[in-house]
């Protein structure tokens, strides 16, 4: 007998799990277009040449140990992290407003901010856009808040709900919590104008709605690191505060080293100062203190003006690839006469396209054509290949006719 018997089989995770039955499927012609995960043309994981580098020098340094870093992890990334999101020239870091620390990835930052959140500040309440990657209310209302919607995506035009989403954040209480996806929104790639941001950064000023960014694909979305922080620094040049979770998973394919940082822009250093030490109790009892490796290949990378310049052309690369995708299976598309407006795959940004398929037409895509996504109908254009794109076209094509 067990003291957890009595415990109910846990359904799959929504994202992870499209894997999990991905591999169990024996087909030569599976593609799996589930998880975020950058593939190559080959439909191979890429471990980015400039990384390869970095790890060699930190291998063959002979004064390198592996001793604890402080809770607050290492400090050379976590400087180099918020000139990266925030801008060599941000007047936040020279007035010393900022303060960051290293976390588990993006989802750690997540974390570690919302029971900063839970703990520390007046309002409880988190509004999140509506769809949102499928983590973020769990990790919220685990952290202690309440999660909220603010309507993001219009089904009808497939892009930005701007009118619902300026009337929900208007009727918001003073002071909520706001989570916005710096680029690349995930799971519907579609992002706000950069009027649209300056509309929304006004609004949300005129409230006292806090801003949590999220960003996740820097320099993955556009090919430009600056252009993709672009909707972040105007928030940041207004002198007003923000929360913002960084991760190196996509853009610098360090999905499994759990490289992240969260940086909270302050109204003053003084109060930059104590905010550290608050995340300093918030971090000690979850983790204690970050991974090494990861953040020491980062600051190996960000620090060195060749190495950043070599790491920002293997990101274009793979962000080309993914736009590359897009028009290809646009093309595929019109080519087969397949019913329907379909410019919203080369409208929209970052890693994932929201085909607008329902979830009947996906499970008949899995089925009949082995064709593996999100339920929602998300499909990760990373996971196709010019050799897989004619194989989906064709299982769209049946789906929708
Ligand atoms: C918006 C967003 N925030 C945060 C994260 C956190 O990622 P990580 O914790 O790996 O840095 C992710 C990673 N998404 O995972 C891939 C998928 O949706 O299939 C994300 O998309």
């Amino acid at each position: 007998s067990s003291v957890f018997a009595a415990l109910a089989q846990a359904p799959e995770d929504p994202i992870l799990g499209v894997t999990v039955a991905y591999n169990k499927d024996p087909s030569p012609v599976k593609v799996n277009l589930g998880v975020g995960a950058y593939r190559t043309e080959e439909g191979k994981p890429l471990v980015l040449n400039v990384v390869r580098r970095a790890e060699q020098m930190l291998i063959n340094n002979p004064s390198r140990v592996k001793e604890y870093l402080p809770i607050t992890g290492l400090a050379e990334f976590n400087k180099l992290s918020a000139k990266l999101i925030f801008g060599a020239d941000s007047p936040a870091i020279q007035e010393n407003r900022v303060t960051t620390v290293q976390c588990l990835s993006g989802t750690g930052s997540l974390r570690v901010g919302g029971e900063f959140l839970a703990r520390h500040y007046h309002e409880r309440t988190i509004y999140i856009p509506q769809p949102t990657w499928g983590n973020h209310p769990k990790v919220f209302t685990l952290s202690g808040l309440t999660v909220r919607s603010y309507r993001y995506y219009d089904p009808a035009t497939r892009g930005l709900d701007f009118k619902g989403l300026l009337e929900d954040l208007s009727s918001a209480p003073l002071g909520s919590i706001v989570l916005l996806h710096a680029c690349a929104h995930n799971p519907t790639g579609v992002d706000p104008t950069i009027d649209q941001w300056e509309q929304i950064r006004q609004l949300m000023r005129s409230k006292s709605l806090l801003p949590f960014f999220d960003s996740a694909y820097q320099g993955f979305a556009s090919g430009s690191l600056d252009k993709d922080a672009q909707s972040v620094r105007m928030f940041v040049a207004d002198g007003g505060e923000l929360l913002m979770a960084q991760s190196y998973a996509k853009n610098m394919g360090l999905y499994g080293e759990r490289v992240g940082a969260l940086s909270i822009v302050c109204g003053s250093a003084d109060v930059a100062v104590r905010v550290e030490s608050i995340l300093k109790l918030v971090i000690r009892p979850m983790y204690s203190n970050p991974p090494l490796h990861g953040p020491s290949i980062v600051a190996t990378i960000l620090k060195d003006s060749e190495m950043f310049n070599e790491w920002t052309l293997e990101l274009k690369a793979m962000a080309d690839r993914i736009i590359s995708m897009r028009q290809q299976l646009f093309d595929a598309l019109k080519s087969r006469g397949t019913p329907g407006d379909w410019s919203h795959i080369i409208k929209q940004i970052g890693m994932f396209t929201f085909t607008g398929l329902n979830s009947d037409q996906v499970a008949f895509m899995r089925q009949e054509y082995h064709i593996y996504m999100t339920s929602d109908g998300r499909i990760s254009m990373a996971g196709l290949s010019t050799r897989t794109v004619p194989h989906l076209a064709d299982a769209i094509h049946a789906a929708v006719t």
